[in-house]
């Protein structure tokens, strides 16, 4: 495990999938790392074992749509672990929705998490980025699928969409006091959202997961699917200083499926 580098992450949706692999990752960078997530049991797992590999966790409960408790899963952080330096918007939902299917219930569900969830996020940590004086880190999590339209996926697409118009126009606004705010692009990710959008997708059209994943894979130039880890790799660097003269972009880590 490396050394402390003096500095905190709060990554939401840490418990799982790729907030899986981004806690795991920062850890390995040196930061302190909040597990933050709806599941609390699960953020406490990932958290102990990263404590018991010799690195600095706390898992911590938050539900981004909702915002006095965002900024108090924040503070609780930023006391715990001593101070605050990288946010990454990370939990996001991803229903399968063909058009006509979309309802007012999903509508308000799917935005109040995807991007109100992320505005949340970004006033919390300014606040605390207010308090020490020293900028920091935005990362907000997009997808492919947030910069070409994806089939079956109008509500989730255009929540996806929309996180990219608030990475630009927050990293204009919040760029004077040094905060920098960019955004990432997996692409089909191995993780449990996109096995069951797989699966939704397969069994709509009376065919199998397989077929359903394929959908979505057939277009990757790399030719296989995202490991978690892959779209780590990408947080860390904009986690960390080499990032440090790039804001308001989205970086792709999706294999070479959309190019512009
Ligand atoms: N898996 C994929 O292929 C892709 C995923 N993404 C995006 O990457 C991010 C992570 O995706 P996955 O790891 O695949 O998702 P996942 O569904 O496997 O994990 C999401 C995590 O977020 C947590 N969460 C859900 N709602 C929450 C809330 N209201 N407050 C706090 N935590 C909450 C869940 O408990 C879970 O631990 C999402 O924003 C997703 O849209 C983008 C492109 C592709
Ligand atoms: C789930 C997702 O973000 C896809 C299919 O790009």
């Amino acid at each position: 495990m490396a050394e402390l580098n003096g500095k905190v992450a709060f990554v939401t949706g840490g418990a799982q999938g790729i907030g899986k692999a981004i806690v795991q990752r920062l850890s390995a960078d040196g930061f302190a790392v909040a597990v933050a997530d709806l599941n609390i049991d699960t953020a406490n797992e990932v958290a102990k074992a990263i404590n018991d590999a010799g690195g600095k966790a706390t898992g911590i409960k938050v539900d981004v749509s909702d915002r006095d408790n965002f900024f108090k899963a924040v503070g609780e952080a930023a006391e715990k672990l001593g101070g605050f330096d990288v946010l990454v918007n990370n939990a996001g939902l991803g229903p399968t929705t063909p058009i006509d299917t979309i309802t007012p219930e999903q509508f308000d569900k799917v935005y109040h998490v995807n991007v109100a969830g992320d505005i949340w996020g970004i006033q919390a940590a300014h606040e605390q980025f207010k308090k020490s004086g020293k900028g920091g880190k935005i990362i907000n999590a997009t997808s492919q699928a947030g910069v070409v339209g994806n089939p079956n996926l109008a509500l989730y697409s255009g929540t996806k969409f929309a996180v990219r118009g608030i990475t630009q126009v927050a990293a204009r606004d919040l760029a004077e006091e040094n905060i920098t705010v960019n955004a990432y692009a997996p692409g089909i990710v191995k993780t449990p959202m996109m096995f069951d959008i797989a699966h939704q997708v397969g069994q709509n059209a009376g065919k199998d997961d397989e077929w359903g994943m394929q959908t979505f894979a057939k277009d990757i130039a790399l030719k296989r699917l995202s490991e978690p880890e892959d779209v780590a790799a990408a947080v860390s660097f904009l986690a960390g200083p080499d990032s440090n003269y790039i804001t308001g972009q989205t970086i792709e880590v999706d294999g070479g499926m959309q190019f512009h």
